[in-house]
């Protein structure tokens, strides 16, 4: 049984079908993905499938995702990709729950907010239910992000954080705050097994051009020589993670003892004129930098302390941020239809 200090479940999980015993079963692990059309849920998907013994389910409603980021996968015989809503019921056979169906970029979630607190609260209910009926282990993908505006820094998983209930990114912070309160509640009350990751900034090839996020803003912006935009002060910091490692972490996590929550994350911190810095110099020198207003509620720093990911997980980022922005220009460059001169 996985532990949690205090937070130890007091029931045993829902036992999983009996056809897992059965002489002739065949051994395929079913892992459902959801929101896996998306940046690192296709990753994802990429790395689970590279087990024959794994056999893939991704829902998504393609609000952010898109098919094109499965498409080596569409038809194959051990994938299968639904268009489903999770504010919706879903009912399927799985073993596993990689739970990731949420927009991540801060353009997006504040877009439709009701939604996504919907997508937050009802959705992670519906894969609990899910979970809790076929004796499924689910794994959350929450954020970095349920710190707020963090008064202590690094930021270690026992700190509550400094959130804005009322503000215009509570829809995504404060939704995955409850995502979180829901998940040990099922475990406490239902002895569901879970895991719980806190992601903090990841980036990597398949994130939306113009999707709002900084690091595909820059190299957007650096591709097609227009001006970065640094919003101010510019001395706010991100610790940015390259999505093979976030997705080690994550796999690491959901097969290991711990329920979390765990932050996964590069413990490497920049301010965003010293990215912006990083991004001329390795894609584009010539390109202008240019201070524009920020939106409200920014968080000033952010920084994992990582040492439980270590400790439990055996986990660390190999991935630096200079060797990691060059691995985003090819795909960026091939999407925008501008080919390196
Ligand atoms: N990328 C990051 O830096 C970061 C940081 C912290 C946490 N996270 C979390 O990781 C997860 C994945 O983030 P990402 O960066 O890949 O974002 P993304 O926007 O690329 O992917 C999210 C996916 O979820 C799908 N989706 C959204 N709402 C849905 C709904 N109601 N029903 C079904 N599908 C839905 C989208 O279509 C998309 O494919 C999210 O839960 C996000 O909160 C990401
Ligand atoms: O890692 C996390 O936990 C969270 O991080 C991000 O949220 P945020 O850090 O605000 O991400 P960005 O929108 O990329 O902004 C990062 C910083 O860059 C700045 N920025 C953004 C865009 C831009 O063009 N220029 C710029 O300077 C912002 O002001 C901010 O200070 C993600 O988008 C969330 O989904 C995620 O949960």
């Amino acid at each position: 049984m996985a532990t949690n200090g205090d937070h130890a479940s007091t029931k045993p999980p829902p036992s999983p079908s009996p056809l897992r015993n059965a002489k002739f079963f065949q051994a395929n692990m079913r892992i459902l993905v959801t929101g896996g059309a998306g940046f690192i849920g296709s990753h994802l998907v990429d790395r689970l499938m590279e087990n024959e013994k794994n056999e893939v389910i991704v829902a998504d409603n393609y609000f952010t995702g898109s098919k094109d980021n499965l498409k080596k996968w569409i038809g194959h015989p051990r994938f299968e990709l639904i268009r489903h809503d999770v504010t919706e019921p879903l009912l399927v056979e799985v073993d596993q729950i990689y739970h990731l169906a949420c927009p991540a970029s801060p353009i997006f979630y504040k877009y439709n907010p009701v939604k996504t607190i919907k997508t937050n609260v009802i959705g992670t209910l519906n894969m609990l239910g899910l979970a809790k009926r076929v004796g499924a282990r689910i794994l959350l993908t929450s954020t970095s992000e349920v710190y707020g505006d963090p008064l202590i820094h690094p930021q270690v998983e026992s700190y509550w954080g400094n959130v804005n209930p009322i503000g215009v990114r509570s829809c995504y912070d404060e939704g995955k705050r409850v995502a979180e309160t829901l998940m040990f509640d099922y475990h406490r009350q239902h002895g569901i097994e879970i895991r719980i990751a806190r992601i903090f900034n990841t980036y990597g090839p398949r994130m939306n051009i113009d999707d709002g996020r900084v690091v595909s803003n820059f190299i957007a912006q650096a591709i097609r020589n227009d001006p970065l935009t640094v919003q101010s002060p510019g001395t706010q910091t991100r610790s940015f993670c390259y999505v093979s490692d976030m997705v080690d972490g994550l796999i690491r996590l959901m097969e290991g003892d711990n329920t979390g929550p765990i932050n996964i994350g590069n413990p490497g911190e920049f301010t965003m004129i010293e990215l912006a810095e990083n991004v001329k110099e390795l894609i584009n020198p010539k390109v202008e930098i240019k201070m524009v207003e920020n939106t409200p509620d920014d968080p000033r720093q952010r920084k994992p302390d990582i040492s439980k990911a270590k400790e439990l997980l055996g986990w660390e980022p190999k991935v630096k941020l200079r060797d990691g922005l060059p691995l985003m220009e090819d795909d960026f460059r091939t999407r925008l239809g501008v080919p390196r001169n």
